[in-house]
């Protein structure tokens, strides 16, 4: 749905002096829509997801990717209590949101096929994130949005993202998918988890560590492709290969299903680069700079999809990651390119607040 919308106040003829407030939507050049302004939220285009079902029904992941309407192209999310955080809001969470955001101000006929993000400051878990859009172009086949994500006033992410409606065109793929096991072959993490609480191959300090970090199921099942007996102190080559599906049954919208992957992306890959520097003793502080993703079929985020990551090279405490999103077929649905900052702890002197 797209259109011209003003704002008038009128004085309706044989009625009472009162002063109306109204929105005027030009539906043609020649026709146009007079609508009561308490009428206004039937304007917004028609919510993507969640339509049907409540939020206690829902999958886990949409439940996170939940956003409340405040007014148009203005939306509110929050972190859930369960959602994945790495001591302030995860990047995926930003990513998946604000793609949601600009997905619910696009004509749904379109839908996104290339975003490009940079995360700017942490994001406190405690407070809403509000996602102010901004419609930057509608064209016939295209159109273009801008959102940014703020707390306190300051815009904490900032997302660019291109849409277009479906059209035949050419095709190839270059690049096969690799050969892996199937996911039924496969441990979940929960059953890594238990395994690694008693591989007598790694530290018991680990081991130890293991067994009392707080252990929160993330809402994405993942099995990674080549579980190494490796663990955060030992080096290993930089790249990472695992299946993940989101847990439960996602609403049947596309928009959602490439939010979700978007969440996703952001969960373990960019850890690759950090492979061939993990070390006994090693502390460092890690966070996503940016990223960039390109949908380039219809993908099924609640079926098994194959997440390929690589690390091409790591400089200036920038690890620079590529990834490919395949489904089950071998389709490349998905290509992705992020960095991520990692650095060797210096010890505070003080505990840090937030900057917001
Ligand atoms: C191989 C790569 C793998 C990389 C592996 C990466 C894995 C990523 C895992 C993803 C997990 C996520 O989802 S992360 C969530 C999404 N990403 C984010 O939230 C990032 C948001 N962006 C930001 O916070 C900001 O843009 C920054 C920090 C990236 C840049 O801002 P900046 O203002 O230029 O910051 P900067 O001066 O560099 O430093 C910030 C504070 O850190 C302190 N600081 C600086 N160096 C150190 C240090 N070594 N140890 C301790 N503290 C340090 C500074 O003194 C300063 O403190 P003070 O003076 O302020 O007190």
């Amino acid at each position: 749905m797209s259109f011209l919308k003003t704002n008038v106040n009128l004085r309706l003829a044989g009625l009472s002096n009162a002063v109306h407030h109204a929105d005027v939507v030009a539906l043609t050049k020649l026709s146009c829509l007079v609508l009561p302004h308490e009428h206004s939220a039937l304007l917004q285009p028609e919510s993507i997801w969640s339509a049907e079902k409540s939020l206690e029904t829902c999958s886990p992941v949409e439940h996170i990717l939940h956003l409340e309407p405040i007014e148009v192209d203005t939306f509110q999310g929050i972190t859930l209590p369960d959602a994945p955080k790495f001591g302030h809001v995860f990047g995926g969470q930003l990513v998946g949101q604000a793609l949601a955001a600009v997905s619910k101000s696009v004509d749904c006929l379109k839908v996104v096929h290339s975003s490009h993000a940079y995360f700017l400051l942490a994001g406190d878990v405690n407070i809403p994130i509000i996602y102010k859009v901004k419609r930057l172009r509608d064209g016939k086949s295209f159109a273009t949005r801008k959102v940014d994500a703020i707390q306190k006033g300051n815009v904490i992410f900032t997302l660019l993202a291109s849409f277009q409606k479906e059209e035949l065109g050419f095709q190839h793929q270059e690049v096969p998918m690799p050969s892996v096991p199937t996911p039924d072959e496969l441990l979940s993490m929960e059953e890594l988890r238990e395994q690694r609480l008693t591989d007598p191959r790694l530290p018991r300090t680990y081991r130890n560590k293991v067994a009392t970090a707080k252990f929160i199921p993330w809402p994405i099942e993942i099995r990674f492709c080549e579980p190494s007996p490796s663990t955060n102190q030992t080096k290993s080559p930089p790249s990472l290969k695992f299946w993940f599906r989101a847990k439960g049954k996602l609403s049947d919208d596309e928009a959602l299903h490439r939010c979700v992957a978007a969440f996703t992306a952001d969960l373990v890959s960019v850890h690759a680069s950090m492979n061939p520097h993990r070390q006994r003793g090693l502390k460092i502080d890690v966070m996503s700079l940016d990223h960039s993703m390109w949908f380039h079929r219809p993908i099924r985020a609640d079926d098994w999809v194959l997440f390929v990551i690589f690390s091409p090279t790591a400089f200036n405490a920038r690890g620079f990651v590529t990834g490919q999103m395949f489904n089950q077929k071998g389709e490349l649905l998905i290509s992705f390119f992020q960095e991520g900052l990692g650095r060797k702890r210096i010890p505070k002197r003080s505990a840090t607040n937030s900057k917001l």
